[in-house]
């Protein structure tokens, strides 16, 4: 069956709070952006790849991608105002229906090639699959009234990405208005009826947000070059 990937980067990172963009931010000697699909492309050459970007830094990319040398093959897409509309404007932009396709936060670049194709394999199998990882810490719920309440953390799950379908539910699912609750791609599939299957993540693929995530992706890098 087709794969595909769709990396979404549409976005500005305000929680960063860097002059440049938190997805091209180097990690490693080169942007955050290039080792994510870098890793689409190990776990498997014949996945298609589509990178969602703001249109305005088209250019700015392309110049990256010249600097670099890089050369993972990768169709561009302009991103829209939230990570719904940037989904929506990737999936628009494949012209087939069948096949699976991986949606990935390109600010996670740490995902790992067995998640990667764990995925594809029971998203083609069950029709979705979502990456989820178990909670450390125990967790509390806070009360409108200004008390908290002990949950049992059994019952919950941090939800990664990539986040993988069956490519006619997923384009047919992104066919509604968006809503405060879409998080992610999970809670737009449900929203048709539709139970989300879900698979292990693995803990080290965080989602680069703050600037103690770049220390930590650097890090990361550090350890796995040993
Ligand atoms: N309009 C948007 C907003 C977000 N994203 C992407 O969705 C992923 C997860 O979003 P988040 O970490 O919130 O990124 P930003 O929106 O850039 O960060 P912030 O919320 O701090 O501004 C990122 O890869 C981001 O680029 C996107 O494609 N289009
Ligand atoms: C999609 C996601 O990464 C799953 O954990 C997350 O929901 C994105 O949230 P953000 O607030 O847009 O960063």
């Amino acid at each position: 069956m087709k794969k595909y990937a769709l990396i979404v980067a549409g976005g500005s990172g305000t929680r960063m709070g860097s002059p440049i963009a938190k997805q091209y931010l180097p990690i490693g000697g080169k942007p955050v952006l290039m080792h994510t699909l870098e890793k689409f492309q190990d776990a498997d050459p014949e996945i298609e790849l589509t990178l969602v970007l703001p249109e305005a830094d088209f250019p700015f990319w392309k110049k990256l991608c010249e600097e670099h040398a890089f050369s993972v093959p990768h169709h561009l897409v302009p991103g829209g105002r939230s990570r719904f509309q940037s989904v929506k404007n990737g999936l628009e932009s494949l012209k087939l229906n069948q096949g699976t396709v991986a949606i990935h936060d390109g600010v996670r670049p740490f995902v790992s090639r067995e998640v990667i194709l764990q995925s594809f394999r029971e998203a083609e199998a069950k029709g979705s699959a979502i990456a989820v990882i178990p909670l450390k810490d125990s967790i509390r719920k806070l009360t409108d009234d200004g008390r908290s309440i002990f949950q049992e953390r059994q019952y919950f799950r941090l939800v990664q990405t990539p986040q993988t379908f069956d490519l006619s539910k997923i384009k047919q699912a992104f066919k509604v208005q968006e809503l405060g609750h879409f998080t992610d791609d999970a809670t737009v599939f449900e929203h048709q009826g539709w139970q989300v299957h879900l698979i292990a993540g693995n803990p080290e693929n965080i989602k680069i947000t703050t600037p103690e995530d770049m220390e930590f992706a650097d890090f990361l890098i550090g350890k796995k070059r040993g």
